[in-house]
């Protein structure tokens, strides 16, 4: 049987340090990439993805840290493989292949190794695989935006690279193309057993196409993990609201409790009279009409009804999003509904809160 805990990473970087007139933009960051793994830098923009990328490219140098593949130190302050030397492929958003060069040529461009019958048929396999084959002959211009950039994909695969970056490589396509094209990647990128470093700024993109997400925030990764661990267990408020909408109520820790108009939360461990925020997605907010005056009883999994007040609905496709103002202190808290659900302005409602969905983070955390 393989044992993993062997195998080297395919991509390792330790404690990447890189600023800017005396400015940390890459802070620490250290990842792990395994053959076959593709893991999604995902961060606002500004946060240092690229930097990072480009270090590992080897087309910017780091102040500090190292790069290893398959276990080789390839980069450090001192040693540097030149980036040629790196077998590292690259995909940007503005892909660029050669206008004067047919489709056969660029995908042939950086095959350096085989005689002229082995690249040839490297380079049929390759449009082949991305469904191009009939266009071998042909010119950039003759191609669509995203034919274009598959031919980009098989020219960026073609000398076998260990690892692959991307940066925002879909982010010029229309919608719909963007999702087949995606698929179809991440689908050749698996069977070549590459490992992919994809730089994104789009949640949704990265929980499409990650085996593991790095979440990075001002030079630094602040959370690592599945994508399903990222976006149910997020680390703190600024993590939630990175992903989707959030609401937030302030309250104050007594006997390891938060008090709220919603009732109750846990607050395990956080020490009495600490400020805490509760967090929570607006799916989590559950909706019920005034009856006289009155809501829904109490609830452990649903805690206290509180009263708002409906300040505008919209239709938005698959569901409606609700804005509430609160009747007891004025504040607004959004809530998504499945469906249409447009109340009227100023109709009253009845809100509790999802408790197992709810995250409690201290407003100042102890570092
Ligand atoms: N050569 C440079 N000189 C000075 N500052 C730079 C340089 N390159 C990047 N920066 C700054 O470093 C920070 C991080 O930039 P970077 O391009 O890595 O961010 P990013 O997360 O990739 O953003 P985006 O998603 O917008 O591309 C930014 O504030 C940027 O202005």
């Amino acid at each position: 049987m393989t044992d993993f805990t062997e195998m080297h990473p395919r991509l390792e970087i330790k404690n990447l340090q890189r600023a800017y007139g005396g400015r940390a933009v890459v802070d620490d960051v250290s990842l792990k990439i395994m053959p076959g793994q593709v893991t999604c830098l995902l961060g606002p923009s500004g946060c240092g993805k690229s930097t990072t990328l480009r270090m590992i490219a080897g087309v910017e140098m780091q102040d500090s840290g190292t790069i290893h593949v398959d276990g080789k130190l390839i980069c450090d302050t001192v040693f540097r493989v030149p980036p040629e030397r790196r077998e590292i492929g690259l995909m940007f958003q503005d892909f660029a292949l050669f206008p004067h060069l047919s489709v056969a040529d660029n995908v042939g461009f950086g095959l350096k190794t085989g005689n002229k019958a082995e690249r040839r048929a490297r380079i049929e396999e390759l449009l082949e695989r991305v469904d191009l084959l009939r266009f071998i002959d042909g010119y950039p211009h003759q191609l669509s935006g995203g034919e274009q950039q598959r031919v980009a994909l098989a020219r960026a695969l073609a000398p076998r690279p260990k690892i692959m970056l991307m940066d925002e490589p879909f982010s010029g396509l229309d919608n719909r193309l963007r999702d087949d094209i995606r698929d179809e990647t991440l689908g050749i990128l698996k069977e070549e057993g590459t490992a992919v470093l994809l730089v994104t700024h789009e949640p949704e993109e990265a929980m499409r196409m990650a085996d593991e997400i790095a979440l990075m925030r001002d030079g630094r990764i602040v959370q690592q993990g599945a994508p399903y661990n990222v976006y149910t267990r997020p680390v703190d408020r600024a993590s939630v609201a990175f992903f989707s909408d959030a609401n937030v109520l302030r309250a104050e820790v007594t006997g390891a409790l938060a008090h709220t108009v919603f009732g109750r939360f846990l607050a395990p461990g956080v020490p009495d009279g600490t400020q805490v925020d509760i967090v929570f997605r607006p799916q989590h907010l559950r909706i019920d009409f005034d009856r006289g005056g009155k809501g829904p009883l109490p609830t452990s999994t649903d805690g206290t009804a509180a009263r708002a007040v409906v300040a505008r609905a919209r239709f938005m496709g698959n569901e409606s999003l609700v804005e509430f103002v609160m009747d007891h202190d004025g504040s607004t808290l959004r809530a998504t509904v499945p469906n249409v659900f447009l109340p009227q302005p100023g109709a009253v409602m009845w809100l509790t809160v999802r408790r197992d969905r709810c995250f409690v983070f201290p407003v100042h955390p102890a570092r």
